[in-house]
């Protein structure tokens, strides 16, 4: 199935998977060979000459004992990071769906150490993201202490925000609308601002009450999703040491519900939200060759993304929060 022909690429199979409308492409790189430079995701990601998604997500064999899978995650700009919350509940689905495992609780190492997944009924999934990291040279972010809330200049402004890593770093702003947030303009200045030396997930988090928030995330690496799963467990961290939210936190994204947990410091933060399957399909990719100028699919282009048209396209399996 996976067998190239002499001087063609190998052919890849994926899944085309989101959370909440935060899409992957996920592969299984246990069952075929796997490895991709940036700029093929790049070409891969682009929703107009590829197959289009925030983050690519790939399943590899564990490399420590008591756990079941590596979980690596790559952004839409090909940069390889550390977490994706939302990634990691289509993870799970992902690894039963293709009987990769039938365990209910699958143990997953990523580049920050080891999650845990539990399957739960009609595509939801709950994740213990690990415990939030708030010592700022850990998240990183630049301060000489930590604090709950830090000013930030930002082209002559002033703005206060909470610094959160979830294994990824998040910067987080309260503000009073999202839908008027400066998203767009704020996010991509502060994902890459200089207090971030390893770049940052800007989420805008608007309380409704204590139980329930509303947030939009600039991701690093990707711009402004539908939804960030660990975006919104750095909010509701942000929100509780503020005093502003309670424990138990419905936390409203553009494209849905996740239902976020924090006991306080020390304490992990459970996340629980749905997952959805959308088709499987198949690429050839053009193994090492530098990438190739533009043709038409007529002529046999061998880019990425144009000769994925083998799609064994499935109905859509959404599951409801
Ligand atoms: N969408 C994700 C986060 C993906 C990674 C992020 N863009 C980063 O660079 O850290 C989520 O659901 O958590």
């Amino acid at each position: 199935m996976n067998q190239p022909r002499r001087g063609q690429g190998s052919m890849l199979n994926f899944t085309k998977m989101h959370g909440l409308g935060n899409d992957f492409m996920v592969v299984d790189a246990i069952s075929q060979p796997f490895r991709l430079r940036p700029e093929t995701i790049r070409e891969l990601a682009d929703r107009h000459f590829g197959i289009g998604f925030d983050q690519l997500l790939v399943v590899e064999p564990p490399g420590l004992p008591d756990v079941d899978f590596r979980y690596r995650i790559f952004n839409s700009d090909g940069s390889e990071v550390e977490q994706c919350g939302n990634g990691a509940r289509c993870f799970a689905r992902f690894v039963r769906d293709q009987r990769l495992t039938n365990k209910k609780v699958i143990r997953v190492q990523t580049a920050k150490g080891v999650i845990e997944l539990r399957v739960g009924r009609g595509g939801m999934v709950t994740v213990d993201m690990g415990v939030p990291e708030l010592n700022p040279p850990a998240i990183p972010f630049a301060a000489d202490r930590r604090k709950d809330v830090y000013t930030v200049e930002v082209g002559g402004e002033i703005v206060e925000l909470s610094a959160v890593s979830m294994g990824n770093p998040h910067g987080v702003l309260v503000v009073d609308d999202v839908d008027t947030a400066p998203v767009g303009e704020l996010g991509p200045r502060l994902e890459n601002h200089p207090r971030f030396p390893a770049r940052a997930n800007i989420g805008f988090l608007q309380i409704v009450d204590r139980t329930h928030a509303r947030l939009r995330v600039f991701e690093r690496g990707s711009g402004e999703t539908m939804a960030c799963g660990s975006g919104a467990c750095a909010a509701v961290v942000a929100g509780c040491l503020r005093g502003l939210l309670d424990n138990r936190v419905d936390v409203e994204l553009k494209g849905g519900h996740l239902v976020i947990e924090w006991q306080g410091e020390g304490s992990p933060v459970m996340m629980e939200g749905p997952t959805s399957s959308v088709f499987e399909g198949q690429l050839r990719l053009p193994g090492d060759q530098p990438p190739r100028r533009r043709r038409s699919t007529r002529q046999g282009d061998t880019r990425p993304g144009h000769q994925r048209q083998q799609n064994r396209h499935r109905q859509p399996v959404t599951s409801k929060p």
